[in-house]
């Protein structure tokens, strides 16, 4: 792993430790049309730290990200970020600028741009496409794409059309996509989906190194991926949380057996 070379710690972090909440979600209240998706939802989240969300199909998780990331606006609490800024009070953009990124679960990378163009995209998000790409990098720009493409493995893709790459090639673009943005906290809605065991054991390492230089929100249905990367695991259900702990934790909790993993 190319270490290092991905962000550096964020510059305010330095002065925290992982008890300072990143993300703290205050009495969260999400109703469509009567129907309660998320119902007084606490939880933090801590500097650096790699927290994994489960929970059945149903119970909130995607609804929880779009509050997050300004999509959907809850009818009341706070999500307060960084322990200054409500997110509730911000447009998605404006979250995007804060430093929060996301990935959702099915790679959206521009297919009929190379890999290296999908990451010099990334890398300059305030201009238009065609002018983004007539603007030259500068050779520091440059370095950090190409650091990327070593990271994700791709270094020998870097030419090929994007619409090219196998699935799991693709979720390692978008990934590098949000990386090149440095991000402070990301939000990743199973990552791991479609990709082979190779690819998944590889995703595990690089998000174990992004964990502390980031702060990371996985949504996963995995379990032998969430085994292998979470600190700490929040179980959704009904919009509420029924259990958080670590993973040995949930996997004994009897609620969450009925609810979820099953006998
Ligand atoms: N825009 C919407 N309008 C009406 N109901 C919605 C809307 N979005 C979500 N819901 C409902 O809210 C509940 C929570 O959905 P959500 O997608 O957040 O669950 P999830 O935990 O992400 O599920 P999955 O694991 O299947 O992705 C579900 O019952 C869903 O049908």
């Amino acid at each position: 792993m190319n270490e290092g070379l991905l962000t550096q710690t964020y510059p305010a972090d330095a002065r925290r430790d992982r008890r300072d909440p990143v993300l703290s979600l205050e009495n969260i209240n999400v109703s469509f049309d009567g129907f309660r998706a998320l119902t007084s939802l606490s939880f933090q989240i801590g500097v650096g730290e790699l927290r994994c969300v489960i929970g059945p199909n149903g119970a909130g998780k995607t609804t929880l990200m779009d509050v997050i990331t300004g999509k959907t606006r809850p009818q009341s609490g706070r999500a307060i970020y960084d322990q200054q800024t409500d997110l509730t009070r911000l447009s998605p953009t404006q979250i995007a600028r804060a430093g929060i990124g996301r990935k959702f679960q099915k790679p959206t990378v521009f297919e009929a741009l190379t890999v290296f163009e999908n990451l010099e995209l990334a890398l300059k998000t305030d201009k238009s496409v065609w002018a983004c790409l007539r603007n030259k990098l500068t050779s520091e720009q440059r370095d950090r794409i190409d650091a990327m493409l070593s990271t994700l493995r791709l270094s020998h893709e870097r030419h090929r059309a994007a619409g090219m790459l196998s699935h799991g090639q693709k979720q390692f673009l978008e990934i590098g996509m949000l990386l090149v943005q440095e991000p402070h906290l990301l939000l990743l809605d199973e990552p791991a989906a479609g990709m082979t065991d190779a690819e998944t054991a590889y995703t595990a390492e690089l998000f174990r190194s992004l964990a502390g230089k980031h702060s990371l929100m996985v949504v996963e249905h995995d379990m032998g991926f969430v085994e292998t990367i979470a600190d700490h695991v929040t179980v959704l259900h009904q919009g509420q949380v029924l259990a958080e702990g670590s993973l040995r934790e949930v996997q004994a909790n009897e609620q969450v057996i009925e609810v979820y993993l099953g006998r």
